[in-house]
């Protein structure tokens, strides 16, 4: 019927031009460059005005080993994903050129600043640039790379002081870490002695010349130099090194020291090295990670949040977790009542006819929905084949603590709490994991032996194939091998589990099994997919156009039997996936919803039921909301926000869209909607969702009553003040000892409220610690984004609240509602909240819900059940400020309200009026300025430049900026703005 259906949506390989393709989706800028094999050139991307290097590499000169080398660097750079290390996007081979997406470092490189500096550097800006590239280096070697090619040309630098390492032309991926590589590579000046001398190398030889970039660093000069290459090499072979001016600390002159040991044995690692005196002092390791962190994410959120303006944080009174369960006839959501006080559901997994439910308790239930000659043939693992239509615990599991479940399309797979695997169902694809040995129809759980002794954090079960996690970050998968969705390198089924590998030293952080595709998720955020990418449903298609030199092209990908990096998804940071059987969906850090793959019923949800061959932003309602949860259906998508909305969209025939059809029309998208529809007429948290086929079922926490507080955390407005805006976490520090990027899931940024305008903006500009001050240079610390702390009066500027049962509308951005700090009305009550960092700034949806995984070593069971403890504990401690906060609660009345939004509508008309009065004189100004001739023109440019800053203090976009060059007419723009 699928395939019946789509069939006009099937795409051919090549793919000719359509509607996307003819837009250029880059636009030349500068020639950056040009290395050995080809020149980097620097674009402007259409889609996100970003700017990215396109690096042309030219194989056809090339010989066999170098060409494996070009795409070395392309593999090893799509793994990465660190502040510290030039992100990969995407790439391409085109005949004999192969062309490399990449981020762009606007600052130069390492080389040029040290070629340029004059005085010695202070200790503390060395520091900062050994602390950034070691971190860059422990990321890579966690991912077992080593970067063979470390030298201060390899590393950029951004404007705001960020280093980035760059250049993976000559990188090898080992195997395992322990591995020594063999061959000899390098640049002369940074070659450690074992490769000097032919000798087997590992990590270490990073370290060695991580030592001589920091030698430079201190000295200004070459680690070795030499007339001629083999004097050189027994310079570095000899390993004396010159001597450090004493300026430096003694703690800086052991560590360079230490790297440039002989013996790689005797080297530290990089971990060593952020571990050694010269970083534990002072705090200073824990500064410079938080310094790091925020330049990046304020570059980062110029990118990704351009459109997200409002921040919406319930704050849940009180509520009562249900489940739902829709679709496959019932066009409403039913509720199951099995499932209250001591029986809460906390997973809930749906497969083509049947569902599954664990507890609270570790208890499963199963039942079913039998439509359409669908069978019961074991998979609800009662013992016996009848259709339960209500919820029935699988009393065969009895005292077995189940944690997890996920429905196939015929069988059942649950986790325990100890790792173990049990399965129930049909076996006819090998689904259950023991070889076929019990049947083609296994009426109660079997264990599946092989994880026994490799206990399992998560399992997810396509229509007819499996996906398992591993505490360990192993993958394993086994059934049916069709279109390559098992990632095993062919079409092969297999009934008892494989281990797959993937490329690189993945840490592998959820598995997805779609109908007949597979995803991982990494914890650095990327997404890696095998099987069948009909309708482009993996993402793995990609398309150029406006390259120089390149005609704009398709590349179609049927399907992919390993895994391979959905490059598309690149540039953001995923943290949950859903694959559906036509279409796929995944959500980023910021909870921003992208969708892909067929649209043919709108499933898509981007307005219209076009073929959309790219990676989409579901926005509408969505704009400015975070999804926590989202799922896939055969033709429809169910996604959860944040402010307890419920929405579906796409094809609502038999009642997947679980609510009723008001506007149905004719055609073949009668019962279809392509935008997202709120599904539940009150206030629901979705904690978790799952669909397949056309049932879907959500554990729904009733959100009786609820007071919304919106921050204006980014609008196209104050962009350029975002990074000052977002106070970062820390970066997190796993079990294993591993540093995740900041970006990473696990890391919750802080949302922070601040305006345009507020003291709290400025830059402080001033060095950080007073050993900077007092240094030679006039290096400073790069500019700091200033935490933010509410001030008593006035300090929620940004604030707007509601107290209702329903949510907000969401994304209103009221002029003046980001008025003066000084002059704020938030009642106090509200401030004393705002004050409050664990309550406002954590929201405790920053991280969508996802099926429980325990990380190995982690103490106190699986992290859901982690995640239930904290929100009880979140629970008790509102319970407590309420408490607390009674008095003040009661201002929350509505004439209140309103008299302090009428108050605010005043204020903001009386700065309107003043404002435009403002800009009248200096119209007027200006005019005469103009008739006095071309000698006036510095005068003009100061004044377009201050019309230009008012626009922007007043939050007012398409600014002025005639004066420095460019083409618009600021005061038209003005006009415009205020007619509107
Ligand atoms: N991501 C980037 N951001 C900013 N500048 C870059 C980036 N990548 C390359 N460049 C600049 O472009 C120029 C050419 O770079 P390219 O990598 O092609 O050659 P190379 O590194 O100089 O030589 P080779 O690749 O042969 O070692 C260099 O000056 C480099 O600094």
């Amino acid at each position: 019927m699928a395939t019946d259906l789509e069939a006009s949506d099937v795409q051919t390989a090549p793919t000719g031009a359509n509607e996307a393709c003819q837009e250029t989706s880059y636009l030349f800028v500068k020639v950056l460059g040009r290395g050995a094999f080809g020149e980097a050139v620097l674009y402007r991307k259409t889609e996100d005005n970003s700017l990215v290097v396109w690096k042309e590499v030219n194989l056809a000169r090339l010989g066999e080993k170098e060409r494996r080398d070009a795409m070395n660097e392309v593999e090893i750079l799509s793994l990465l994903n660190n502040t510290n290390v030039i992100t990969y996007y995407n790439h391409f081979l085109d005949q004999d050129t192969l062309f490399i997406e990449m981020e762009y470092a606007n600052g130069g490189s390492l080389h040029d600043k040290i070629a340029t500096q004059t005085d010695l550097f202070p200790e503390q800006q060395v520091r900062w640039y050994l602390f950034q590239i070691a971190s860059a280096l422990t990321h890579i070697h966690n991912y077992g790379i080593i970067h063979r090619d470390v030298k201060a040309m390899n590393i950029f630098m951004t404007k705001t002081d960020l280093l980035k390492l760059g250049d993976f032309g000559i990188s090898k991926l080992l195997e395992s870490k322990g591995e020594m590589a063999d061959s000899l590579v390098g640049t002369p000046y940074y070659l450690s002695p074992e490769i000097v001398q032919g000798a087997s190398y590992d990590q270490k030889t990073d370290v060695w010349a991580l030592g001589c970039v920091l030698f430079e660093l201190l000295t200004l000069t070459k680690t070795f130099q030499a007339t001629n290459q083999l004097r050189l090499a027994y310079e570095i072979v000899r390993s004396e090194q010159g001597e450090v001016d004493p300026c430096f600390s003694n703690h800086m002159r052991e560590l360079v020291n230490l790297m440039l040991q002989k013996e790689p044995k005797n080297r530290p690692s990089t971990m060593d090295i952020l571990d050694h005196s010269v970083f534990t002092a002072d705090d200073c390791k824990a500064n410079m990670e938080k310094q790091v962190w925020e330049l990046n994410s304020g570059a980062r959120k110029l990118r990704l949040q351009s459109s997200s303006s409002v921040e919406t944080v319930p704050v849940i009174k009180s509520k009562v977790t249900e489940v739902y369960q829709w679709g496959g006839g019932k066009r409403t959501p039913q509720k199951q009542d099995m499932f209250v006080k001591g029986k809460s559901a906390i997973q809930v997994a749906a497969g083509s006819a049947h569902f599954a439910v664990v507890t609270m308790e570790k208890e499963l239930y199963t039942w079913a929905n039998v439509q359409g000659g669908a069978q019961i043939v074991g998979q609800l693992g009662q013992g016996n084949k009848s259709a339960y239509k209500a919820p029935k615990k699988v009393e065969a599991l009895e005292g077995v603590g189940i944690i997890q479940a996920s429905c196939g399309e015929d069988f059942t797979l649950a986790v325990t709490d100890e790792g173990q695997v049990h399965a129930f169902g049909s076996d006819y694809y090998g689904c259950l994991g023991c070889d076929n040995e019990e049947g083609d129809e296994v009426l109660v759980p079997i264990l599946v032996d092989y994880f026994n002794t490799r206990p399992v954090a998560e399992v997810s079960c396509g229509q007819c194939h499996v996906i398992a996690l591993t505490r360990d970050r192993d993958v394993y998968s086994w059934g049916c091998g069709e279109f390559g969705r098992l990632g095993l390198g062919s079409e092969d089924d297999f009934a008892s589990p494989q281990k797959v590998e993937t490329p690189g030293k993945h840490f592998i952080k959820h598995v997805y099994a779609g109908s007949d595709s597979t995803f991982l998720v990494t914890t650095s955020g990327r997404v890696l997919a095998c099987g069948s990418n009909e309708y482009n449903k993996l993402g793995l298609n990609s398309e150029t156009s406006g390259l120089r030199k390149q005609k704009p092209k398709i590349y179609d990908i049927p399907c992919k039997y390993t895994f391979s990096t959905v490059k598309p998804l690149l540039r953001f940071n995923i943290v949950t996936v859903s694959a559906g059987h036509t279409h796929s969906a995944a959500i980023d850090l910021y909870g921003k919803l992208y969708t892909f793959g067929s649209n043919k019923y709108g499933q898509l949800g981007v307005g219209d039921f076009k073929k959309k061959s790219w990676i989409c932003r579901v926005s509408g309602v969505l704009t400015g909301k975070r999804v926590i949860n989202v799922t896939c259906g055969t033709y429809f998508t169910v996604a959860a926000t944040s402010d307890s909305q419920v929405y579906s969209w796409g094809n609502g025939a038999n009642g997947t869209l679980g609510a009723e059809f008001l506007d149905q029309g004719k055609g073949p998208n009668s019962q279809s909607i392509s935008l997202p529809r709120t599904l539940f007429g009150s206030l629901h948290l979705v904690s978790h969702l799952s669909a397949r086929h056309w049932h879907t079922i959500a554990i729904a926490e009733k959100v009786l009553n609820q007071k919304t507080l919106k921050s204006r955390i980014s609008s196209p407005k104050c962009e350029k003040n975002l990074h000052k805006v977002f106070v970062p976490s820390p970066p997190v520090v796993e079990e294993d000892g591993l540093f995740l990027d900041s970006d990473d899931g696990l890391s919750k940024p802080r949302v922070c409220i601040n305006y345009l305008g507020n003291e709290e903006m400025k830059d402080s500009g001033k060095p950080d610690s007073p050993e900077i001050s007092e240094s030679k240079s006039d290096w400073k610390m790069p500019p700091r984004a200033k935490p933010f702390t509410p001030s008593p009066v006035g300090g929620a500027a940004g604030y707007s609240y509601q107290d209702s049962g329903r949510p907000s509308s969401g994304g209103s951005d009221r002029p003046g509602s980001g008025g003066n700090r000084e002059e704020s009305n938030i009642p106090d009550w509200l401030q004393a909240e705002l004050q409050d960092a664990d309550f406002i700034p954590f929201p405790p949806d920053v991280l969508p819900v996802s099926p429980p995984i325990q990380h190995p070593g982690q103490p106190g069971g699986p992290s859901i059940y982690a995640d239930m403890e904290e929100m009880k504990e979140a629970e008790n401690s509102m319970k407590e400020q309420k408490l607390i906060k009674s008095k003040n609660t009661e201002i929350l009345e509505k004439d209140e309200l309103i008299a302090l939004l009428k108050q605010k509508l005043t204020d903001v008309e009386l700065e309107n009026t003043e404002l435009k009065e403002q800009l009248k004189s200096q119209e007027k100004r200006m005019k005469s300025l103009e008739t006095q001739g071309d000698n006036e023109t510095f005068l003009q440019q100061r004044i377009w430049h201050h019309i230009w800053t008012w626009q922007q203090e007043c939050g007012i976009s398409g600014g002025a900026t005639g004066g420095d060059g460019s083409e618009t007419n600021g005061i038209e723009h003005l006009n415009l703005q205020e007619s509107e």
